[in-house]
């Protein structure tokens, strides 16, 4: 799988966290940035690391940032993108299991990095259920329509 990564300023070092346990566990990844502390504006991040999932460059992303939210609503304004906040273990799980989240977001101010760090790691390893989830994730990509 091949994973793109990326956080603002308020996400920077616990997305060197997760790019560390990535190249641990031999996940192909690559990093949009930011790549220090310095103060940038987290929608231009979410931006490309969403297009490059939609694309197909990337199967899917995860993006950091203080909260994990604005990441999360910048990325989905994207069409295609159907990103997750989850800072619990369960969501993680969930997202994927029936929502088939392409991008996961984090709070790097909310969570520390060992727990990151398992949401990270089922996040990766959770496939889709389909079935009945698949008609409702069909339901959700319908209403990029309505834009
Ligand atoms: O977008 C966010 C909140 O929804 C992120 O937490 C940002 O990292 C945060 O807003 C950045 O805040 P800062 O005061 O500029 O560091």
């Amino acid at each position: 799988m091949k994973v793109a990564i990326g956080s603002d300023h308020g996400g920077y070092r616990l997305k060197e966290e997760i790019k560390a346990l990535l190249t641990e566990l031999k996940v192909d990844n690559h990093d949009f940035g930011t790549y220090t502390t310095d103060s940038v504006d987290y929608p231009d991040i979410s931006r490309q690391v969403a297009e490059s999932v939609v694309s197909g460059e990337y199967e899917r992303g995860i993006i950091v940032c203080g909260t994990g939210i604005g990441v999360s609503i910048a990325a989905n304004k994207i069409n295609g993108i159907r990103a997750a906040l989850c800072n619990d273990v369960f969501s993680a799980q969930m997202s994927r299991e029936h929502n088939d989240a392409n991008i996961l977001t984090l709070g790097e101010r909310v969570i520390g990095p060992g727990l990151a760090r398992m949401i990270v790691e089922v996040w990766l390893k959770t496939e889709f259920a389909g079935g009945r989830h698949g008609c409702r994730v069909d339901k959700i990509m319908q209403l990029e329509k309505c834009r």
